[in-house]
């Protein structure tokens, strides 16, 4: 028995499924999870003593790679003033005045200790701000675990076959309608049936919780031209898209202005944390200045803000996302070339420093594509590639994560690896 497997038995004795996110359990793939000891540049080093290159990067955090010495070092020098004060520190007035330079139309940012938490926020905010209840949002797009946005959700719920949660209410759910990622048509016709009624509009300007799923040409644009149209509020969720498909994130990207804007992730560094902000008139309903209530004990936590602040600021580089595409490219091309060299159908995405692939031939645009894509497949392709050091997101519904640590022989290594397992599907 490894370490890991005595250590999963145990922890199944104790945290249900032995695991404190669904994902982690490896229900979606073959085999057990492996217990991580550390994590230093792209590797993980499992309690065993196996060496990993990473492609989960703690679900997208770790865009530097693990443990960058700088985000360390200031880490431990804040944890020297104290864990947390529940009150005003001057970090948080730096957080969010660097936040509100760097993203288009934050005006205003809240800090939160979650990305669920900062969607539910939103959510409640474009409520408040526009009087009306539902809500749109997209089947296979996850924005956290608050009740009216685990409705077809993507991600952990959607690889345990639970995209609609159990013990959500169907007042809670009511008011959540559902479209189809990439199809303006299914938004328009809830419009349509609902012309007054809609408060807004969460997306994820690339989708990353049923793999990666670019937006076609058109479609962000489309939905923000709708929600003029019809008086609601567009959110982009960038909790994952913050920071990593560009620095100032999808609306620079793809040209779109959104109303408001979700972050999480990098933004903590590989801390916990979350933040919603937008326009200075509908943030300014958030209390104390308005009647929408939103609050948190560790909200705006100083080692929170440290790990992010040092993040962003090692970030901010063109250099830095020219070397993140480039490292992506690399990768996915080689990985297509091989896949066909062995007769597989492939399809494959990328964004800035988040990529995808699927074992299909068509194009993956939606929910429904990325679904009718080889399932098990992509467990056999996982088991092979863990068992000889390559760590990909355990579930086919998982984007991918490169980092500027991964370096082109960590690349090359992944490609002789993958041809091998290509070669053994
Ligand atoms: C797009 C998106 N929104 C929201 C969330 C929720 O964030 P958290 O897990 O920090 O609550 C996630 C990830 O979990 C996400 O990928
Ligand atoms: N896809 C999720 C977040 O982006 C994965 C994190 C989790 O659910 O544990």
């Amino acid at each position: 028995m490894t370490k890991s497997t005595q250590l999963f038995t145990e922890s199944k004795k104790h945290i249900p499924g032995g695991v404190n996110s669904p994902v982690r359990a490896f229900t979606g793939v073959y085999g057990e999870p492996i217990f991580i000891d550390k994590a230093d540049k792209a590797y993980l080093y499992d309690v065993d003593g196996n060496k990993y290159i990473d492609f989960v990067g703690s679900w997208g955090p770790a865009i530097l790679g693990h443990n960058h010495p700088q985000v360390a070092k200031a880490v431990q020098e804040s944890v020297a003033h104290g864990l947390s004060f529940g009150a005003p520190t001057a970090l948080e007035l730096e957080m969010a005045d660097y936040l509100t330079q760097h993203i288009p139309n934050l005006e205003l940012v809240r800090m939160v200790s979650s990305g669920t938490e900062a969607t539910m926020s939103a959510i409640r905010l474009a409520r408040g701000y526009t009087g009306r209840n539902k809500i749109i949002k997209f089947a296979g797009c996850y924005h956290g675990h608050s009740d009216a946005l685990l409705v077809n959700a993507g991600s952990g719920a959607l690889t345990q076959g639970t995209p609609s949660s159990a013990g959500v209410t169907p007042g809670a759910a009511q008011d959540t309608l559902v479209a189809k990622y990439n199809c303006l048509a299914s938004v328009e016709a809830l419009f349509k049936a609902n012309p007054t009624e809609i408060a807004c509009i969460i997306v994820e300007p690339v989708a990353g919780n049923m793999n990666c799923v670019p937006p076609v040409e058109g479609f962000l644009q489309g939905l923000r031209a709708l929600c003029d149209q019809y008086g609601a509020l567009l959110i982009f969720d960038e909790v994952m898209t913050g920071f990593r498909v560009d620095f100032a994130g999808s609306q620079k990207l793809f040209g779109i202005n959104a109303d408001l804007i979700t972050l999480g992730k990098i933004i903590g560094g590989g801390m916990p944390v979350g933040a919603f902000g937008g326009k200075k008139e509908i943030m300014q309903q958030i209390a104390p200045l308005g009647g929408v209530y939103q609050a948190g004990t560790l909200s705006g936590n100083p080692i929170s803000m440290t790990a992010g602040l040092t993040t962003l600021k090692l970030l901010n580089h063109e250099s830095n996302y020219k070397n993140l595409e480039q490292s992506t490219t690399y990768l996915i091309e080689g990985l297509q070339v091989l896949a066909h060299k062995y007769g597989h159908d492939f399809y494959t995405t990328k964004v800035g420093g988040m990529f995808g692939f699927f074992f299909t031939k068509e194009e993956v645009v939606d929910l429904e594509t990325a679904s009718r894509a080889d399932i098990e497949k992509y467990k056999k392709f996982h088991q092979f590639m863990l068992a000889n050091g390559v760590y990909f997101a355990p579930s086919a519904f998982e984007s991918s994560f490169m980092s500027l640590a991964h370096t082109k022989e960590d690349l090359d290594f992944v490609l002789e690896v993958a041809e091998k397992a290509f070669a053994n599907l």
